[in-house]
């Protein structure tokens, strides 16, 4: 019998979407990981180093203890009743569930909730955002999704008409972007972030991209800004960030605002800054400008990105729309509640004064210090190979360097036809066990470039992943060098 279903006959936006963070060279160090357990000894090293995707606790960064004692008592809660609970858990942890709970209709979390995510998480998120920001925030502009790309998929399906409408994307972007904008069958248009200044993002550039789209057609409907920045590290500065808001008042364009990394900075000289506290600052009230702001439980200093949980707050759009984007949740019914409960948390984290303060002030800063060490020392040692030049990751979780490759090495990549990054990094990964992602899988000029490294390995895994590349660095460019 004829296959009905073939890949001929597949959706095309399904065929055309890419998604390199779980691309060609991941699937290839999974089978790798495989041979090492059923082979030992049989590859170069003894283990694979997935420095490819934003997954802190893959790597053995532990969880927050706070959250994780809220999250246990709201799941099981009969050990509140328990007396052996008061010694094993925190107070205030024990007072935060009981707190969460009694928001809970009939202290369910078995039960679905209601589409935009439980009313008292809503409400805590909405408190933890007005103090972030110093401006207030509403429970009912809060829509708690299972992580940020539901959301970014949500927003897609509802901007994106047909292939006339383009969404602005920075490139190098993070491939959630350009495989959901495929999927929805819209036109990225890119804009180039400046890898000379740091991964500047230029309005001149902006501007030039979007009447290049509109000269061709493209009905332009929002701006994506990912800051601080994946692949690329940066973080905006305040006066760039109020260019970029009158950028999309006068455009008319919706700002997607991905601050997933909010936490996430590691040099002193600069500080992150909501686009929602800017458009606020600026005197815009509702009715000036759509924002949607993503945040996440999976990045930050909390990398809880097993558990699914995020939000999106939804400013300036209007009552029908947002019914049509409630519509949208409810089609999902709902996130899943542990995901909900722990943004309400991440978001309202023990405050000075509550018992587990100390502790979780520790282990925040702990890991915080440590991703700030990491990405120092992995920098530099990328600066030192020849033909490398890496920025400052001011902030996220990543590296992106690029590479000067020699001729013969990119001639040897055509003849295998892969990029010649992606032949870089399968060199690098069967020689190593190192899983990086190219350049190609986020945008790059054309002619450059690049791979994309966590900055995630444990600190004492650092000097073993520095020396494993820096000895098939020399010994590719051995092998190629023009
Ligand atoms: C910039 C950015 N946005 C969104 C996401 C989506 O993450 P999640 O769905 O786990 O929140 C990621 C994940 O790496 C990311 O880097």
């Amino acid at each position: 019998m004829a296959a009905s279903v073939t890949v001929e006959n597949l959706n095309p936006k399904v065929l055309k979407c890419e998604y390199a963070v779980r691309g060609e060279i991941v699937i290839h160090a999974q089978r790798l990981q495989q041979q090492l357990q059923t082979q030992p000894g049989s590859l170069p090293f003894d283990e694979i180093l997935y420095c490819n995707i934003g997954n802190p606790q893959s790597l053995g960064q532990q969880p927050v203890t706070f959250f994780r004692e809220v999250l246990a008592l709201c799941d099981h809660p009969c050990l509140l009743e328990k007396e052996e609970t008061k010694s094993l858990f925190s107070a205030d942890a024990i007072s935060r569930a009981k707190q969460i709970l009694a928001t809970i209709p009939g202290r369910a979390t078995g039960a679905y909730s209601h589409s935009q995510g439980i009313k008292g998480l809503r409400d805590a998120i909405a408190a933890g955002i007005m103090s972030r920001d110093g401006f207030p925030a509403n429970a009912d502009d809060i829509f708690i999704t299972d992580g940020a790309s539901p959301g970014v998929h949500m927003m897609m399906q509802l901007l994106i008409r047909n292939e006339k409408d383009g969404i602005l994307c920075p490139i190098p972007q993070y491939p959630l972007y350009s495989a959901s904008i495929a999927l929805h069958g819209g036109a990225l248009v890119p804009y180039y972030l400046n890898e000379k200044t740091g991964w500047g993002l230029e309005i001149s550039d902006l501007k030039m991209q979007l009447e290049n789209a509109r000269s061709k057609g493209i009905d332009v409907r929002a701006l994506v800004v990912i800051n601080p920045g994946n692949p690329t590290g940066q973080v905006l500065a305040e006066d760039n960030q109020y260019d970029i808001v009158k950028f999309c008042k006068n455009e008319g364009l919706v700002l997607l605002a991905d601050e997933v990394y909010q936490e996430n900075i590691y040099v002193d000289n600069k500080k992150f800054n909501s686009f929602k506290k800017i458009v606020r600052s600026m005197g815009y009230g509702e009715d000036d400008l759509p924002l949607v702001s993503l945040q996440s439980v999976s990045k930050g200093y909390y990398g809880e990105c097993g558990k699914r949980g995020g939000y999106m707050e939804i400013t300036g759009f209007s009552a029908p729309v947002r019914e049509q984007i409630y519509k949208i949740a409810s089609v999902n019914l709902c996130s899943n509640i542990t995901g909900q409960i722990l943004a309400s948390l991440v978001m309202n984290p023990p405050k000075v004064g509550d018992e587990s303060y100390a502790s979780y002030k520790a282990e925040k800063d702990g890991i915080l210090e440590s991703l700030a060490r990491r990405a120092k020392a992995l920098e530099d040692a990328f600066n030192k190979l020849e033909g490398f030049s890496c920025n400052k990751a001011e902030g996220a979780m990543y590296l992106f360097p690029q590479i000067l490759l020699p001729q013969k090495a990119i001639e040897a990549a055509k003849a295998a036809k892969k990029a010649p990054d992606a032949f870089y990094a399968l060199r690098l990964l069967e020689s190593t066990g190192i899983v990086v992602v190219p350049g190609s899988g986020f945008g790059q000029v054309p002619g450059t470039w690049h791979i994309r490294c966590t900055i995630l390995p444990q600190e004492d895994k650092i000097p073993a992943v520095i020396s494993r590349f820096r000895a098939f660095h020399e010994a590719f460019l051995a092998e190629y060098r023009d």
